[in-house]
């Protein structure tokens, strides 16, 4: 999580200034007008992550600007996380402060929160942790009301569980989603919830079955299944397919499957060049499904070329991408098959420059 430059006065500005920055890369590829979503310009972040500095008897949080790792910063402040995070920031120094078994070699906390009021702090060390150490995180997770994690190098302890457990509103239904420590969530959750409105509203009118790569614990996918006949949704990571397919159960939504294979692997499979056992868990053939939308949401590096040459070859792809320079590379070549029929920016990351992006793609021929 990089440093932010907090300056909520000058929020509106800063947005303006992003938002033509973007607008101007992606300006080849003709997008229709850009709908802004802009975000709560304080206390947006359900996530944070800090070193823990030791100096004499005193603790602190520090982080580091990048390329400068001996000159920690101390952070007495975060206003850009959330509420639940800001309270709870100086109560938990001041528990580590003063219980030694705790402190003892702790070098980093990362802290996850929900809208729910659920919230989740891994504490890392440079130890192996013991029974001790289990009894009085135990002890403190219940004085806090939240869940403690720990983790020190092939180690992790979980006291009671290592997840939180989210609501979103989206579109007047609320959604459950089951979040893990150090899995992928999206960081900004009132961002979030504008995101996946958008995509329902820009899926509204597609009809026909859904592919989505990169689907994380679902939380796309939870609320697009009612636009769909059947989705197959695939991610690589373990724990979020755990996640996700949990999240299936919870919110009693039966047209998905949750595959996992890697994007890459999913282009071999549609391709036919390879064959996977995993594949055969899907109620049918996978040639039998009628799969005219793509959904894919990547990582920074977007997509490769095989996923993209793979994801040209639907009526309709819906992208959702954190980093507008891959995406815009990606568009170079999507845009020779298909054009831009939807637009949006939603600032996920105020005061830094990454901007989150969505489009909606309909080939061309199809208009
Ligand atoms: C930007 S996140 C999006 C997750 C989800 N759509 C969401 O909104 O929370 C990207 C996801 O891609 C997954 N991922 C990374 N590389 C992948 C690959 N090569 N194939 C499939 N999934 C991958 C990550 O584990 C992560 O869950």
């Amino acid at each position: 999580m990089p440093l932010s430059n907090f300056a909520p006065e000058q929020y509106e500005q800063l947005l303006a200034d992003k938002v033509e920055v973007v607008q101007n890369l992606l300006a080849a590829y003709q997008p229709p007008e850009a709908s802004i979503f802009p975000s709560a310009p304080s206390a947006f972040r359900m996530r944070a992550e800090f070193r823990l500095w030791h100096q004499g008897d005193e603790l602190h949080y520090v982080m580091f600007r990048p390329g400068e790792p001996k000159t920690p910063i101390v952070i007495t402040q975060f206003p850009i996380a959330c509420e639940a995070i800001q309270s709870l920031m100086p109560v938990l120094l001041k528990h580590l402060q003063s219980e030694p078994l705790l402190r003892h070699k702790i070098f980093q906390v990362e802290f996850l929160s929900t809208l729910s009021g659920d919230t989740l702090i891994t504490l890392v060390y440079h130890r192996k942790l013991d029974e001790a150490w289990l009894e009085q995180a135990t002890e403190l997770a219940s004085q806090l009301g939240i869940h403690i994690v720990g983790r020190s190098r092939k180690q992790k302890l979980v006291p009671r569980q290592d997840y939180v457990t989210e609501i979103l509103p989206v579109a007047g239904r609320e959604f459950y989603y089951r979040q893990y420590e150090q899995a992928f969530t999206q960081p900004n959750a009132q961002l979030n919830i504008q995101m996946l409105e958008w995509a329902l509203d820009a899926t509204a009118a597609l009809s026909g079955d859904l592919l989505e790569l990169y689907c994380g614990n679902g939380n796309f996918t939870l609320p697009l299944a009612q636009h769909f006949d059947q989705v197959i949704a695939t991610e690589l990571s373990k724990t979020s397919i755990r996640a996700a397919r949990w999240n299936l159960e919870r919110n009693g939504i039966e047209n998905v499957q949750m595959i996992r294979l890697s994007a890459e692997e999913v282009s071999q499979a549609i391709a036919g060049t390879r064959e996977f056992r995993r594949l055969a868990d899907l109620p049918q053939a996978l040639g039998s499904y009628d799969l005219r939308t793509v959904f894919v949401d990547p990582p920074r590096a977007g997509l490769d070329p095989a996923t993209t040459a793979m994801v040209a070859q639907f009526e309709h792809i819906l992208y959702i991408s954190c980093n507008p320079q891959s995406l815009a590379d990606n568009l170079a070549t999507l845009c020779k098959t298909h054009e831009i029929e939807r637009f949006a920016l939603f600032d996920q990351f105020p005061y830094t420059h990454h901007m989150e992006c969505g489009v909606l793609l309909r080939q061309k021929q199809l208009s």
